[in-house]
């Protein structure tokens, strides 16, 4: 973030924050949407995702209110929080994810590297390959190892293969058998799978699926990944394998997790954000000032197990 727009950001919110105190004295709570916290972080260079006045409603139902961060590219960032505090809805407006939801009304700006990927006439074809997803549970295709990581780029025309371009000695054989590695590799698989990519994918452990998971998603080249919980199905040396993997993508890619272990967090992200009950981020910023020394309280109740 320029210095100015952090500038015009913080006038903006001094706004916020006094409607805010207002309602505090009102009710008498303690409601630390007050908290300036994660409105200071700053890091060196643009963000790649920056997320202003994000608010999320299913039918009536408030799932995010007021969201302003920016996201550093080729950085990790967790999402943490109690169960239904939003994170899962957080990360799917990240890639228009939630417009699937019927009931899911948006309302504020996500931008990718400067474009609101909300505005009329966005290319979700595009933005979904730039901005890729892993889920919680891995789901390969039932089909071969080359095939699911080859998936996407056949489809989209980027390789050509099958009869037609064979009759027409168009097949691009190389390219994909040299993408289908070079994604394997990135994704730490490639070692185990090796001479058998010709074998189901479903054949494979959960672990190997997962990551199977990843080099499908990195495919079609993206900028950022999204991870919904991505080894909360795994045992702890599958789940070992996925944070290492992480910490490795983290050197080319912008990698934006929810997790549900705050040890994995830790281990694993550059900076973390809190969300709260009724879909509030409380705390944002560097993840080893989180952890050591929040500037919430709740955060600080939070972290060290009293409620959630
Ligand atoms: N598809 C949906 N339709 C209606 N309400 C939804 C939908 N998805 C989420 N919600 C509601 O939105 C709120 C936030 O849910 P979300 O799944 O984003 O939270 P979460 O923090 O990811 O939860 P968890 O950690 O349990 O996965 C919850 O009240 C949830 O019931």
């Amino acid at each position: 973030m320029t210095e100015s727009s952090m500038d015009t950001t913080t006038t903006e919110r001094t706004d916020a924050e006094t409607t805010t105190t207002a309602t505090e004295t009102t009710t008498g709570e303690s409601d630390e949407r007050t908290n300036p916290a994660w409105r200071e972080y700053s890091f060196p260079g643009d963000p790649v995702l920056s997320i202003e006045d994000l608010n999320v409603w299913y039918d009536d139902d408030h799932a995010l209110t007021d969201i302003s961060i920016d996201i550093p590219e080729q950085s990790v960032t967790a999402l943490i929080g109690p169960s239904g505090c939003g994170k899962s809805t957080f990360l799917r407006c990240l890639n228009r994810m939630n417009d699937r939801i019927k009931s899911a009304r948006i309302e504020g700006t996500v931008s990718f590297n400067g474009q609101n990927i909300y505005a009329d006439g966005a290319n979700l074809v595009e933005l979904r390959k730039r901005i890729g997803m892993v889920f919680q549970q891995p789901n390969p295709f039932p089909k071969s190892i080359r095939e699911n990581v080859a998936y996407a780029p056949r489809k989209h025309g980027d390789i050509e293969r099958g009869l037609v371009p064979k009759l027409l000695g168009r097949e691009d054989v190389q390219k994909e058998d040299e993408l289908v590695e070079r994604c394997l590799r990135d994704a730490a698989l490639w070692d185990e799978v090796d001479g058998r990519l010709e074998d189901n994918a479903l054949g494979l452990s959960g672990g190997q699926q997962q990551r199977l998971c990843i080099a499908r998603c990195l495919a079609v080249d993206p900028e950022v990944i999204l991870m919904d919980e991505p080894a909360s199905a795994l045992d702890p040396i599958a789940t070992a394998k996925i944070e290492d993997l992480i910490d490795d993508l983290a050197e080319d890619y912008t990698v934006v997790i929810v997790t549900h272990n705050m040890q994995q967090a830790a281990r694993i992200s550059d900076q973390t954000a809190v969300f709260l009950t009724g879909g509030e981020l409380v705390e944002y910023g560097d993840t080893d000032q989180v952890f050591e020394d929040p500037e919430s309280q709740r955060v600080e109740d939070y972290i060290s197990g009293k409620f959630g």
